[in-house]
């Protein structure tokens, strides 16, 4: 198993310097950087090599991630809105094949978060991104990357919060490429269990976010990480574990992720840090490998 965090644990905006976070990750004892494709929607071939450059010099892997905006929304009725995604979805792809990124997760089948002041269309949503979805996922395959569908939680997304419904959404678009992404954060809101989540999701799971229930890192929380690294055992899991902590409050992040107190108090880069380091040695130790 490969472990991993997301430059966003330290940054109160998307559009960072993000690229900078792959040495910080290194030498915090993590294998992974997951990056948010907010980084590469306007980046020139300089701004990609960066990436690359650091991810080779230090050897470390990058995921990406992305929250979709509502305009990037594959599920849309607005044709014009489906055309749009899936020319930023393959501009998208074809940067992450180029960066030697190997999988994609998050609430790429819709949008994120979710504005509930509208009307809800969850069935013919749910047939419009299926059919969205197949598509951007076949161009996701010819670029190797994997399509991780992220179960969210009720207040976050309404297609997919359950292992069982990302489970029916992947058969029915059926392309070897898509996969379902499970996160301990949602999974705590809405599984009746959360090992029993995992078995569900079984071979088809390609990406595993980790979160306390309050979004420290593990460790700090009340989610059953043994129990958890048994049923990863049980599904021969042997992905990426990347740690998604969201601590800050303020900015564009606190705001989309809802943190409206201070996590941690004097929260400075070496508190933070030490955070990470400390939960990375106590995930590998929970799940012993
Ligand atoms: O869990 C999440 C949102 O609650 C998502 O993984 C990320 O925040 C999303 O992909 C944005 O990058
Ligand atoms: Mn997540």
């Amino acid at each position: 198993m490969k472990y991993g965090i997301y430059f966003a644990y330290w940054e109160k905006e998307w559009d960072a310097d993000q690229a900078s976070y792959i040495k910080k990750a290194k030498e915090l004892g993590f294998d992974i950087l997951e990056l948010s494709c907010a980084a590469l929607k306007n980046i020139d071939k300089a701004g990609l090599d960066r990436f690359k450059d650091a991810a080779r010099e230090y050897d470390m892997i990058l995921t990406a991630g992305y929250g979709p905006a509502a305009e990037e929304n594959l599920g849309s009725a607005d044709e014009s809105v489906v055309k749009h995604a899936i020319e930023f979805y393959t501009d998208i792809l074809k940067k992450l094949e180029y960066l030697n990124i190997h999988t994609l997760g998050g609430g790429i089948y819709s949008y994120w978060p979710v504005d509930y002041s509208r009307p809800i269309d969850k069935r013919g949503d749910w047939e419009r991104s299926v059919r969205n979805v197949r598509t951007v996922s076949e161009i996701a395959g010819d670029c190797g990357v994997d399509y991780c569908l992220e179960v969210l939680n009720r207040f976050e997304g309404y297609l997919l919060n359950t292992a069982k419904e990302a489970v029916q959404f992947v058969e029915e678009v059926g392309t070897p490429a898509v996969k379902v992404m499970l996160d301990t954060f949602h999974m705590n809101i809405e599984e009746d269990s959360m090992p029993d989540a995992i078995l569900t999701a079984g071979d088809k799971l390609g990406h595993f976010h980790v979160g306390e229930n309050n979004r420290r890192v593990p460790g700090k929380g009340n989610i059953p990480w043994a129990e958890i690294g048994k049923a990863l055992d049980r599904v021969h899991y042997d992905g990426s574990v990347v740690m998604e902590p969201f601590v800050l409050p303020g900015g564009g992040i606190g705001s989309d992720i809802k943190i409206w107190r201070e996590m941690i108090p004097d929260a400075d880069q070496e508190r933070l840090d030490a955070d990470a380091r400390n939960s990375v040695n106590f995930l590998r130790h929970v799940f012993g490998r």
